[in-house]
């Protein structure tokens, strides 16, 4: 095949998969041979190589037979045929298969192979850096220790253990320590995959007989990153091998990095002896969000969505409602506001609150369950030491009054409920001073430094 008949063949590749991941991927390639069933390519980078061959490399053997050719393999060499201009090593992310060319030791024209047989390691995703990771209270430690990590220097805790609840930016964490990894050790062979395809590779292995082959790759690796490890719990055989593996690691003096959903030692049907070894590291948990964390991600994630819809207005105090009312997990937040776009530009109008209470309704509803009245106007009795049946009974005197309002106002935008409900529930209260009220507590938060203490004490209990 020429390269002018390649040349063809990658026009036909750039309508499959689009612009973007033409000009990324595909147009770098240059078809070098093709013999005995391989394709040979040379490429700019090893992270070229392996994204290509993980991600295109059934696509480009399909094509490549359609047009003719008898091709079962697909192999990269990285060459100054197409390096980049300073030819400096590249960054990489270990195809499993053959890591061990990708070592620092490897000439530089090392190369990454992958055939239909080869199981990818997970790919990066690019929004996962370390830059688009908002650190607030909740997260700080774990950002910390990630980015220590991230610098690729002598290992001081193995392994590091990351857990927290679902969409708490774990897996984010994770892509990022591998991305920044490539930066600042290009020569380091990193792999990073979740529990579930370590045990995929390693059933496969078991089925193919090439175990060996698997412990190999395993083995060489500088850097292992196993997503959601509480997946193999309850897998015997699985666990076993990740016993080993980690253990030869460890012994090596490589890097492991995992992420839970739990601590280690919460993970049922876990062996013992794993649970031990993975609290041997440095174990940090990613917190709940707080108010704050949420409403810096919701303005990074604004930030970034100027570009997409450059002429997009956002009224004041939307962000702060959604980070008030959304506190499940950031995975939801970010829905809400990409939906929050799509919707405002599909109408051409400004993102106001009636605008983001009619479109995202249902999520508002869902979150809203977490919160109660009762709940609130239990813990503002608390917090002013009054007794909750003078905060919904008729005094009018100031000890109860204050505390009332706050309640009120709290409820107001902690939940959805309307105004003439929440009165109904402070004692069967018209809705007009409830209104009253919230407007009170309103005006006193700018000016009364101590009522916006309660709030913001309050506020925080109720959410945690
Ligand atoms: N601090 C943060 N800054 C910016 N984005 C964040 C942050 N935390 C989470 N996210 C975003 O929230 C989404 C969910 O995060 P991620 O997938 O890392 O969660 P996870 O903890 O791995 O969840 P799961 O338990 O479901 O695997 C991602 O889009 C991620 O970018």
């Amino acid at each position: 095949m020429t390269q002018e008949q390649w040349g063809s063949l990658q026009q036909d590749l750039l309508k499959t998969v689009g612009q973007n991941n033409y000009k990324a991927w595909i147009e770098p390639l240059r078809l070098t041979e093709l013999a005995n069933g391989v394709a040979t390519f040379t490429v700019p980078t090893n992270f070229i190589g392996n994204y290509v061959s993980q991600n295109f490399g059934d696509l480009i053997i399909h094509q490549l037979s359609q047009a003719g050719e008898d091709v079962q393999r697909v192999h990269f060499t990285v060459g100054r045929a197409a390096a980049n201009s300073n030819g400096a090593a590249s960054p990489s992310i270990a195809a499993p298969g053959k890591p061990s060319a990708n070592r620092a030791s490897a000439p530089a024209t090392s190369t990454v192979a992958s055939s239909k047989d080869d199981l990818p390691g997970a790919p990066l995703d690019t929004r996962f850096t370390f830059d688009s990771f908002v650190v607030g209270k909740p997260n700080e430690l774990a950002n910390a220790a990630a980015r220590r990590v991230a610098e690729g220097g002598p290992v001081s805790f193995n392994p590091l253990f990351l857990y927290g609840g679902v969409g708490l930016g774990k897996t984010h964490l994770m892509h990022a320590i591998a991305w920044e990894l490539q930066t600042q050790r290009p020569d380091l062979n990193v792999l990073y995959l979740s529990a579930e395809q370590f045990m995929y590779r390693f059933v496969q292995a078991l089925r193919d007989r090439k175990m060996m082959d698997f412990k190999e790759m395993f083995r060489s690796v500088d850097v292992l990153m196993v997503d959601d490890v509480q997946f193999i719990a309850g897998k015997d055989s699985t666990q076993e091998e990740f016993f080993h593996t980690f253990n030869a690691l460890v012994d090596q003096n490589k890097q492991i990095i995992i992420s839970a959903d739990r601590a280690p030692g919460e993970i049922k049907d876990m062996e013992d002896r794993i649970r031990s070894r993975l609290q041997c590291g440095l174990v940090v948990d990613l917190h709940p969000t707080d108010y704050e964390l949420r409403l810096g991600i919701l303005q990074s994630k604004v930030e970034q969505y100027r570009g997409q819809y450059p002429d997009l207005k956002i009224a004041d105090g939307v962000l702060e409602f959604l980070a008030h009312r959304i506190s499940t997990n950031v995975r939801v937040l970010e829905g809400a506001l990409t939906r929050l776009f799509a919707f405002a530009s599909l109408v051409g109008r400004e993102i106001t609150m009636d605008l983001t209470q009619d479109c995202l309704s249902d999520v508002l509803r869902a979150s809203e369950r977490k919160i109660s009245v009762e709940e609130i106007q239990r813990r503002v009795a608390e917090h002013y030491n009054i007794r909750l049946s003078d905060m919904i009974g008729p005094k009018r005197v100031r000890t109860f009054a204050r505390p009332r309002q706050v309640a009120m106002f709290l409820c107001k935008q902690l939940t959805s409920r309307s105004l003439p409900e929440i009165g109904r529930r402070f004692g069967g209260r018209d809705h007009t001073t409830v209104m009253h009220g919230v407007r009170r507590i309103e005006e006193l938060r700018s000016s009364d430094g101590q009522i916006a203490e309660d709030l913001e004490l309050l506020r925080r209990a109720l959410e945690a």
